[in-house]
């Protein structure tokens, strides 16, 4: 079995003296969520249309309340929020063709037995019929160098593994945007190089929650969440070292 993860993947790379494109534009304007009689998000307005954004912030600061909102998982309380064009009050059923979610823990994505099967689920909600998407799922895996995997139990993979696994279910939808919640807090350090070195090279916007700073590497811009408020924002190297001092403080 491969040791390292592919890096022969759908992948635009502008050449170093070319301009990065931007991505499509996610748009918070005036966003208030309120969760458990709480105000969990006050009054945020962003516009995003960097391909490659960090959210970081303490536990509690509101960084995974904020990207549910990106693909409908939660709805905002007060504000509009537009997502590539879709606005996501009244496009909420479009929104996770368009954003492809990845949680910290696999199992809470991975439902079916077997890789195959997963994939085979991930087209069909992608809009294949059925009997199709049970044929596609291993030349998709093909694309990624899995096709050996199809057959395998999912409970059999490693964390890595499973967390490679939702990547590439989410990728076979398509998504114009990714968004990956603490997708690496379980894994080993050279589980987790392979996955930022995987996520590197995508197509797709991506949007990074993490605790680990050093993952915002190569990142465009870092959006810093304090108690439900934009306290940062701007290249990693400015907003990182600040958010750092912040932390170190409180320990
Ligand atoms: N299901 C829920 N019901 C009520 N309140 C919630 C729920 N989930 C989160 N909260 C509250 O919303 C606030 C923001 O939580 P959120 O999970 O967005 O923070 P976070 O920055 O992602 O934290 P962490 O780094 O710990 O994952 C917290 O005060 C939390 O207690």
């Amino acid at each position: 079995m491969p040791s390292t993860f592919p890096v022969s993947l759908p992948v635009t790379l502008a050449a170093p003296d070319m301009p990065v494109p931007h991505a499509p534009l996610i748009r918070l304007e005036n966003v208030t969520l309120t969760r458990g009689g709480r105000v969990v998000l006050d009054d945020i307005s962003l516009e995003i249309a960097e391909r490659r954004v960090g959210l970081i912030g303490t536990n509690g600061s509101g960084k995974s309340s904020l990207v549910r909102l990106l693909n409908g998982l939660l709805a905002a309380d007060k504000g509009r929020i537009t997502v590539h064009g879709l606005d996501a009050h009244e496009k909420a059923s479009e929104l996770p063709r368009t954003v492809g979610f990845i949680f910290q823990n696999p199992d809470h994505q991975i439902i079916f037995p077997t890789v195959a099967e997963e994939i085979a689920f991930s087209l069909e909600q992608a809009g294949m019929p059925r009997r199709q998407a049970a044929k596609e799922a291993v030349p998709a895996l093909a694309r990624f160098e899995r096709a050996h995997w199809a057959e395998r139990p999912v409970h059999a993979l490693s964390e890595g593994e499973k967390q490679f696994l939702c990547i590439i279910a989410v990728l076979v939808m398509t998504p114009s945007l990714l968004i990956l919640d603490e997708p690496f807090s379980s894994l080993d350090l050279p589980t987790r190089r392979r996955l930022e070195a995987l996520v590197a090279g995508l197509d797709q916007q991506v949007i990074l929650v993490a605790h680990e700073l050093d993952a915002f590497a190569g990142y465009e811009r870092v959006i810093w969440l304090h108690e439900g408020r934009v306290r940062g924002d701007g290249p990693p190297g400015e907003v990182v070292p600040a958010y750092r001092s912040f932390a170190e403080a409180l320990a």
